[in-house]
C-alpha cells in the first residue's frame, strides 16, 4: 500500500540545513493500523505530511498505492491527496459556518460529485458514526467528540486507501479519547489502513504497530498485542 525507502528531509533554517528525517524506511500493508510515536522534534509531522503529500521529501522512494509520489504538480497532489487519502486532526479543521452534513459532503464536492449524491453519501457516514441527528448542527454546536467524529465521516466519505490522522485524541478528555479510538478500532477492523500520530501510549497501545522515531530515524518498529476496546 506504502513504501517508503531511504527517505530524508530537511529544512533550509537560513543559515543551516537541520536534517529531520534521516533515511527513513517504511512499508505499510492494506488494513494495518500504525501507530507514529517519538518525543518532540523527532519528525513525526514531517513524516506525516510528506506521506499526506502536504509537503515534498528530498530524496528517496515513496510509493503509494504503487504510484510514485514525485515531483507532483499542486493539482497532481491534490488529486492524489483527494483519491488516496482522508485527514483528520487534533483540532478537528471543520468548516464553523457549514454544518455537519455540509463538512462531510465537502471532499465530494472537490471530487465533482452531484450535490443530491454528496448529501446521501455524506448522511451514510454520518450515520455511521453516529451522528445522523446531528446533521443540521453548526461544529459550535457539537461537543469536541462530536466534531471529531463529523472529522471522521468527512476523512472517510471518499473512501480513501488510507486514513492519516495527527494526534486526533490530543483535545480529548480520556473518556472522549476511548470512544474515538474504539470508532477508529472499527473502522480499521472494517479493512481500512490508518496511520495515526500520537504523544499517548494507550492510543499506541490501541494500533497493531508501533513505530518509534528519535531524531529523524526509526528507533523500533514493532507489531504490537493491539488492546482491543469494548
Ligand atoms: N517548515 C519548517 N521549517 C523549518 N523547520 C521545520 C519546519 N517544520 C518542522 N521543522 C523542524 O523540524 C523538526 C521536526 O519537526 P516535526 O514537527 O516533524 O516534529 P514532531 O516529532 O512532529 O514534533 P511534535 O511532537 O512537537 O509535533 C523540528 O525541529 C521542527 O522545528
Amino acid at each position: 500500500m506504502l513504501v517508503i525507502k531511504d527517505l530524508n528531509k530537511s529544512y533550509d533554517t537560513g543559515k543551516s540545513k537541520l536534517h529531520v528525517l534521516k533515511g527513513i524506511d517504511l512499508s505499510i500493508d492494506e488494513g494495518e493500523f500504525v501507530s507514529i510515536m517519538g518525543s518532540s522534534g523527532s519528525g513525526k509531522s514531517t513524516l506525516l505530511n510528506i506521506i499526506g503529500i502536504l509537503d515534498e521529501k528530498d530524496d528517496g522512494i515513496y510509493n503509494l498505492d504503487g504510484f510514485p509520489i514525485e515531483d507532483l504538480t499542486e493539482i497532481k497532489a491534490a488529486e492524489y491527496r483527494s483519491k488516496f487519502l482522508g485527514f483528520i486532526f487534533q483540532s478537528f479543521n471543520l468548516i464553523g459556518y457549514k454544518n455537519a452534513l455540509e463538512n462531510v459532503a465537502l471532499p465530494l464536492y472537490y471530487q465533482n460529485v452531484p450535490r443530491k449524491e454528496r448529501n446521501i453519501r455524506a448522511m451514510e457516514y454520518l450515520e455511521k458514526v453516529g451522528l445522523a441527528q446531528w446533521a443540521t448542527h453548526l461544529p459550535n454546536e457539537l461537543s469536541g467528540g462530536q466534531k471529531q467524529r463529523v472529522a471522521i465521516a468527512r476523512a472517510l466519505v471518499t473512501d480513501p486507501k488510507v486514513i492519516l490522522a495527527d494526534e486526533p485524541t490530543g483535545a480529548l478528555d480520556s473518556q472522549t479519547t476511548y470512544e474515538i479510538m474504539k470508532l477508529l478500532q472499527e473502522i480499521n477492523n472494517s479493512g481500512k489502513t490508518i496511520i495515526v500520530v500520537t504523544h499517548e501510549n494507550d492510543v499506541a497501545a490501541q494500533t497493531k504497530r508501533n513505530v518509534i522515531l528519535k531524531d529523524g530515524i526509526i528507533e523500533s518498529d514493532s507489531f504490537i498485542n493491539q488492546k482491543v476496546l469494548v
